[in-house]
């Protein structure tokens, strides 16, 4: 402290001498840093203020808080679906028939067990199902651009504002993976994470949880890189590391360094600052990382699931632009330590937001309201396809 305080003395006498100069360039730079991060934590604060005015906490019955997703996927649509849209986009994905309360799909799936993530859901809500048909994407990526190729109502996982896709709940809230070394039939049975994941919330305490801004996982997009360069610089303000996925060929994938050991969910809680990321569209953590009543950091906002409009920023997790540079990010971190019962606030929010709306029973509710409503738009009546299979739990 003293030694700091002599610097800050020489070097605002204008007067360092040869021996100094590193130091005295340090504590400009220092005084520089800290002028800035008053000027951005300002920012943040008034970045919550306003989040705190305008927040509504939504209607937690009946899926109720996730409803205008589905108004806003289906108005695209409003004019109806004739079989013609349907047929224009049949490529696009796998048909699903819904004929007397028994579902019917396509006999090929592109990926089997993302199918069967998916129809155990359907299956359950079938007695309430209307007579429909509809095309299911189970590629991460989505299918119908607003602005170009073909258009017509394709259900995908994820998807950002530049696609009319309808958002379905990701097979993964049971099965179909990720799979992962830690994980090898697939993160899936969100039913069992979330009751493991908010026990292990509670046997952490705040207090008792490492200070550090966390992530593990493949390199899917480099808008990961900032932070595991950043926790490459400084290890006590990170732990950022890449992980091998199957795709993984050389040390590059990795952003040449070795491919670190996978952490499971539960040991990701003994973070306080856990980083969720976008990966090829939206990436599957976010849901899981907020059940740790840890502090989330969401990376980009571009890429959707169907509840993530539920949550908001400053509310539910601190938000970082999709380019933020290594010393945004820290600057970020940097806030929250400086802030601990605002970041314990929005950990304790981001926690409830989950646990209240995003039970299995709110993933069925989805589904059924979503397939309702998209019923209730078809212009035709669907007849059995010939080559299609039966469905059965
Ligand atoms: O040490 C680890 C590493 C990963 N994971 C989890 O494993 C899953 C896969 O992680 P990662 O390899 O980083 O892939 P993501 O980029 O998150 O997800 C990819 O894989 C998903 C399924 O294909 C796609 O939906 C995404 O768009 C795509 O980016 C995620 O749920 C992670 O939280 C862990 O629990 N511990």
């Amino acid at each position: 402290m003293e030694a700091n305080y002599l610097l800050v003395v020489i070097c605002n006498d204008q007067s360092c001498i040869a021996d100094n100069k590193s130091d005295c360039n340090k504590v400009e730079r220092e005084n520089k840093y800290s002028r800035e991060s008053n000027e951005k934590f300002k920012e943040y604060f008034d970045n919550i203020k306003k989040a705190k005015e305008s927040y509504q906490p939504c209607d937690k019955t009946k899926c109720r808080c996730h409803s205008n997703v589905i108004q806003d996927d289906l108005k695209r649509f409003k004019d109806g679906i004739t079989k013609e849209l349907v047929g224009n986009i049949k490529t696009k994905g796998t048909k699903y028939q819904i004929i007397n309360h028994k579902l019917y799909r396509d006999p090929e799936c592109m990926f089997p067990a993302r199918c069967s993530g998916i129809e155990h859901f359907i299956l359950e809500i079938l007695p309430d199902l209307p007579n429909m048909e509809f095309i299911v994407n189970t590629r991460d990526w989505p299918q119908i651009h607003k602005q170009y190729g073909a258009f017509g109502p394709v259900f995908s996982f994820s998807k950002s504002n530049d696609y009319y896709d309808i958002m379905y709940p990701a097979w993964a809230f049971w099965e179909g993976g990720p799979a992962i070394e830690l994980y090898p039939k697939g993160i899936g049975r969100w039913d069992i994470h979330r009751k493991q994941l908010s026990k292990i919330a509670d046997e952490i305490p705040w207090e008792e949880k490492i200070e550090k801004a966390f992530f593990r996982g493949s390199r899917t997009s480099p808008e990961r890189d900032p932070l595991v360069l950043l926790s490459r610089e400084e290890p006590d303000l990170a732990d950022a590391q890449y992980t091998k996925n199957q795709a993984w060929k050389t040390d590059a994938d990795t952003l040449h360094a070795v491919p670190a050991s996978e952490i499971s969910f539960a040991e990701h809680c003994k973070y306080k600052y856990l980083f969720n990321f976008r990966g090829v569209a939206a990436s599957f953590r976010f849901k899981h990382i907020l059940l740790c009543k840890s502090l989330v950091f969401h990376v980009g906002n571009e890429w959707l699931e169907f509840f993530y409009p539920a949550l908001k920023p400053w509310i539910h997790y601190i938000p970082v632009d999709a380019k933020a540079t290594k010393s945004e990010i820290r600057e970020l971190v940097e806030f929250v330590k400086n802030n601990d019962a605002i970041a314990r606030e929005i950990a304790e929010n981001g926690y409830q937001m989950i646990w209240d709306n995003l039970k299995m029973k709110d993933v069925s509710c989805y589904w059924k309201k979503l397939l309702k409503q998209y019923a209730k738009l078809l212009k035709y009546e669907p007849v059995m396809d010939e080559n299609v299979i039966e469905i059965k739990k």
